[in-house]
Parts: C-alpha cells; sequence; structure tokens
C-alpha cells in the first residue's frame, strides 16, 4: 500500500493539537472537487470487522496507524474471546473499529478516511459510492465550498447533529464517537457562552487504563448484534483478503453523477436552513 495515499491528492497529515492529527489542504481546492476516494470495508457490526482484523497480520498492520477511542465505551459487550487473541489484542482490533466506522448501510470502514476530523461547520462531506457489495464499500470525500491552501478538510461525522444546539451536538459526538468536540463553530459557540444557557453540561467519558478495565464485567459483544465468534462471516466476506493491494478504489461516472446530485442537495438544505 502507498505509504501516504492522501499526498497523491494533495492533502497533507499534521498534527493538529487537541483532535490529533488530520488532514490539511496542501493546495486550493474548488468547491465540487473531489478532495479524496477510499474502497473499504463493510460488514454487520463493528465486532465483525474488529475479528476481520485479528484474522490477517495485514489487515492489522493496515488499521495500526489509527487512533483507538476511550475504552469505557467498550464496556456492555458480552462473549468469549476468539481463539488465540488477547484481551488486549481484542480492545485494540474493536477500538479503532468503533471509533473509525460509520453505520451507513452496515458497518464501514475507511482506514485512511478515518484521519479526517470532524467539524459542526464542515468544509467538505463525504458520499457513500455505488456500487454497494456486500463486503466492501466505496465513499469519496468532496469540497463543499473552495479550500484555500492550509485549511483543515472536516466533514461532519453525524449530519443529524448539524441542526442542533452546542449541547445536544456534544451530547451526540460523545456517545457515537467518544470526544468533545472542539471544532471551531463549537469552539466559537462556548466561548460566546451559547452552552451556558442549555441544561446540564456534556460529560467527558471516562478513560480507563487497562489495569482499572475489570474484564469480568466486560462483555465482549453486546446482545444487540449477533455474537460473530458462533455466527463467523460467510464466504466470500475475508473482505481484508479481498482487498489485498487495492485500498483506493477508482470508481465510475455514475458514482460522480451521484455525488453531485448529493452536493447540490446538501447545499440547498444548508441555504434554506440558514
Ligand atoms: C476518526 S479519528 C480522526 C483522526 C484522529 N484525529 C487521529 O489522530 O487519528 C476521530 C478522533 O479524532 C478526534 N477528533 C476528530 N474530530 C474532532 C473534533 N471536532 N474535536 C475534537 N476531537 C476530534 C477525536 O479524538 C476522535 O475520536
Amino acid at each position: 500500500m502507498d505509504l501516504e495515499p492522501w499526498a497523491a491528492y494533495g492533502l497533507e497529515l499534521q498534527d493538529l493539537g487537541p483532535k490529533g492529527r488530520g488532514l490539511v489542504a496542501g493546495k486550493d481546492f474548488r468547491c465540487g472537487e473531489v478532495l479524496f476516494r477510499e474502497k473499504g470495508f463493510r460488514a454487520k457490526s463493528p465486532e465483525h470487522l474488529a475479528l476481520e482484523v485479528l484474522a490477517s497480520a495485514e489487515a492489522r498492520a493496515q488499521v495500526s496507524h489509527l487512533h483507538t477511542g476511550p475504552l469505557c465505551h467498550l464496556e456492555g459487550h458480552a462473549g468469549t474471546l476468539p481463539h488465540g487473541v488477547s484481551e488486549e489484542e481484542w480492545f485494540d482490533a474493536y477500538s479503532k473499529v468503533r471509533f473509525n466506522s460509520f453505520e451507513l448501510n452496515g458497518c464501514c470502514f475507511l482506514p485512511i478516511m478515518a484521519l479526517f476530523n470532524h467539524s459542526c461547520a464542515p468544509n467538505a462531506a463525504i458520499t457513500q459510492l455505488p456500487p454497494h457489495e456486500e463486503c466492501h464499500t466505496a465513499m469519496v470525500v468532496v469540497a463543499e465550498q473552495g479550500i484555500a491552501r492550509g485549511t483543515e478538510i472536516v466533514y461532519s461525522y453525524n449530519s443529524d447533529c448539524l441542526f442542533v444546539p452546542l449541547r445536544e451536538r456534544r451530547k451526540r459526538l460523545l456517545s457515537n464517537w467518544g470526544f468533545l468536540c472542539k471544532c471551531s463553530r463549537c469552539q466559537v459557540e462556548e466561548e460566546a457562552g451559547l452552552e451556558d444557557d442549555e441544561e446540564e453540561p456534556p460529560e467527558m467519558p471516562q478513560l480507563l487504563s487497562w489495569e482499572e478495565v475489570d474484564l469480568k464485567n466486560v462483555n465482549l459483544f453486546q446482545a444487540r448484534h449477533e455474537d460473530p465468534v458462533s455466527s463467523p462471516l460467510t464466504p466470500p466476506q475475508r473482505t481484508f483478503d479481498a482487498m489485498k493491494g487495492s485500498p483506493i478504489f477508482m470508481f465510475e461516472m455514475i458514482a460522480l453523477t451521484e455525488m453531485r446530485n448529493h452536493m447540490s442537495k446538501s447545499i440547498k438544505e444548508r441555504k434554506l436552513v440558514a
């Protein structure tokens, strides 16, 4: 795999302080330009994808750079560890998948696209492209406005939260993604005291160290999902094996058309709301 696939798109990976790493425009982009595209993995749940990661050394290498979320979010999972997998290995793989994937017709996991940070005032949008294969997904990131060189490229992890007040946005992002949003919009609204007008401050998830996790009470697979150990993925869903050598998906004209339709719809909706 290309070590820096974002560089071919004119993007730079930078350390952005409290948000961790993020992708920044290495040149000016026009509104509507495709900023990045990737073919990734899709499965029923993060648990299924974590098992795929654990099953292949190559897959582990592909996700080794990813951020892991707060461990407390992993509590409540029931089940047995897959044979030969240590608790630490399980939590690492599960956390990487859980905090870097999207719920879009299943659990979609794109290891490079996961390097973009979230914003409640995004300058880019993501779109899932056809064909929706059983175990793959293809997505593009598109500029929703002109983006000047040096600007961080951000999309919204949860578009439902864009049109609600600061506290509610932060609450939703905390519960789904495990972080307190520090995007430019949230920071401006926080400084303007908008959060003080609302009820109940959001609580940061408690970060646990390995020693603090009581593994007896940690259930690996939540009841909401079928247990992937007793119901393994059926062929040809060895997703990571199938992905060998082709992380970037060259999509077709039909996909571009769908993306443009989505873009103009989403821009129109924003204008209506504004
Ligand atoms: C999908 S990763 C994005 C890449 C990540 N920054 C990294 O260094 O790998 C999501 C994580 O990035 C951080 N993050 C993304 N957007 C953020 C935001 N608006 N405010 C604060 N942290 C953010 C959070 O730690 C979140 O769990």
